[in-house]
């Protein structure tokens, strides 16, 4: 079915450019932008435009962001990743000019209105918070890595499906912890990610440029890059990718991993990067120094990835954001100043089993809510914010909504099953 005929967004969001490109990578994502941002070549924030190029390599957080973004709309990312004043005045002396046509995501930012009321206290609070819980989720980071490392060469050299399973657990929660750390400026934790064999890169742009600024919009890749077989907009759906889906999602996990390695290769074939080469050498190594047979370091590789692949979609589906009660494009948005958090809320649930553990909310993408309003706070600091933000959502009458994990996966099968808009 060609969705761009038949879907519209209840947001008013264009259908985005590309957005049913065979590969759904990150850069044809982008490339699609550049059509429907009316960003004129330059970079948009909010109706005003920039030129940044002179600042791609002094940007503090990285180059990759400023660079990857030309050409676009970064309004939501600009606003979300900066607690401080500083990038305001910096981006003054970039401006160029206004844009011509009116902004094609309808989210607001208003001074007085919930997003940057919160951010405000968040940003006072943060100051006050001391450094040891950033510390302790690197060095959760660190103790991950080492123990996959082990537990793979183990698996290989005793020849241990048991072990190559608890391997590959490991790599996922590994790959979920790194997710912390390639939200914030460049640092080595990031590519913990890519030993997965999906790339941080392309994370920066599928997960954070797209998933956390438009969740579960059409505009969304963590919701396009799963259809047609995994459909969680609501909407006309055959039988068998509402039920059917239930049966084969695990299939779809299984090569979520090497699949992702393939379709990052063909779109960024340009510019191959080194960390391309992460994945495999825990494979390279067994295979030189533990004098077992090709076939058996080839065997162990592929089931401690087929593992990971399988543990971190399960985890990754059904963590956050697929609930019939949770918003979905299509949805009306239950709020219609559009304040860009408040939509966040619409689209998020937290886990009452999660929340409260560092380990878990670090290894389980948990306090969800606070993670998406607030990417660049380390994951270990978001339960110190909780008191600051349950008031802030109590004066602006907004709910937080903390279910349980079991209700959570129900919920994702249901909104597979879904049809009716809410
Ligand atoms: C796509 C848009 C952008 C993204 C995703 C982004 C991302 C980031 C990230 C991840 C950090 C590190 C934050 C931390 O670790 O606490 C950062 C810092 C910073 N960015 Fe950006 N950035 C963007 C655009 C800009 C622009 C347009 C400017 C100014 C012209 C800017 C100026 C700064 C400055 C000054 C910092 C240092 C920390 C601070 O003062 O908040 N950024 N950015």
């Amino acid at each position: 079915m060609n969705m761009s005929k038949v879907f519209k967004s209840s947001l008013g969001i264009k259908y985005p450019t590309l957005r049913d490109h065979p590969l759904h990578s990150g850069l044809k994502w982008l490339e699609g932008k550049t059509y429907d941002d009316g960003a004129e070549g330059l970079w948009r924030i909010h109706d005003n435009l920039y030129d940044l190029r002179a600042f791609i390599d002094r940007h503090p957080g990285g180059r990759d962001w400023i660079q990857l973004t030309k050409g676009t709309d970064i309004t939501e990312a600009f606003e979300s990743h900066h607690l401080h004043s500083t990038p305001v005045e910096i981006l003054k002396t970039f401006y160029v000019k206004k844009a011509s046509k009116p902004r094609n995501f309808p989210f607001t930012f208003n001074e007085k209105g919930f997003y940057k009321t919160l951010k405000r206290r968040i940003t006072e609070k943060v100051a006050t918070l001391p450094k040891q819980p950033a510390i302790r989720s690197a060095y959760i980071a660190d103790v991950m890595l080492v123990t996959y490392l082990c537990t793979y060469f183990l698996a290989v050299y005793l020849k241990s499906l048991v072990l190559g399973f608890i391997s590959g657990i490991c790599l996922a929660l590994l790959a979920i912890i790194a997710h912390n750390f390639f939200h914030k400026k460049d640092n080595f934790r990031r590519y913990y990610f890519d030993l997965c064999m999906m790339s941080s890169k392309e994370w920066r742009i599928s997960h954070v440029l797209s998933h956390h600024m438009y969740t579960n919009t059409i505009s969304d890749m963590e919701i396009s890059s799963l259809e047609p077989f995994l459909q969680y907009l609501p909407g006309e759906k055959n039988m068998l990718v509402r039920y059917g889906s239930w049966l084969y999602s695990p299939v779809i996990f299984a090569v979520l991993f090497f699949g992702h390695y393939i379709k990052t290769l063909i779109s960024d074939y340009k510019n191959v990067s080194w960390t391309y080469i992460l994945p495999f050498v825990p494979l390279v190594l067994t295979w030189c120094f533990l004098n077992q047979s090709t076939l058996c370091c080839l065997s162990f590789f592929f089931w401690i990835i087929t593992v990971a692949s399988i543990y971190f979609g399960i985890v990754g589906t059904n963590a956050a954001h697929h609930h019939p009660e949770i918003f979905h494009d299509g949805d009306s948005s239950r709020n219609p100043e559009l304040d860009w958090g408040i939509f966040q809320l619409v689209a998020v649930m937290d886990r009452k089993d999660i929340t409260g553990s560092h380990f878990l909310v670090l290894t389980n993408f948990g306090d969800h809510a606070l993670h998406h309003l607030f990417p660049t706070i380390d994951h270990g600091l978001l339960e110190h914010l909780y008191p600051v933000f349950l008031e802030t959502c109590k004066e602006f009458d907004l709910e937080w909504r903390l279910e349980s994990q079991i209700e959570l996966v129900k919920g994702q099968y249901m909104q597979l099953a879904r049809m009716n808009c809410n």
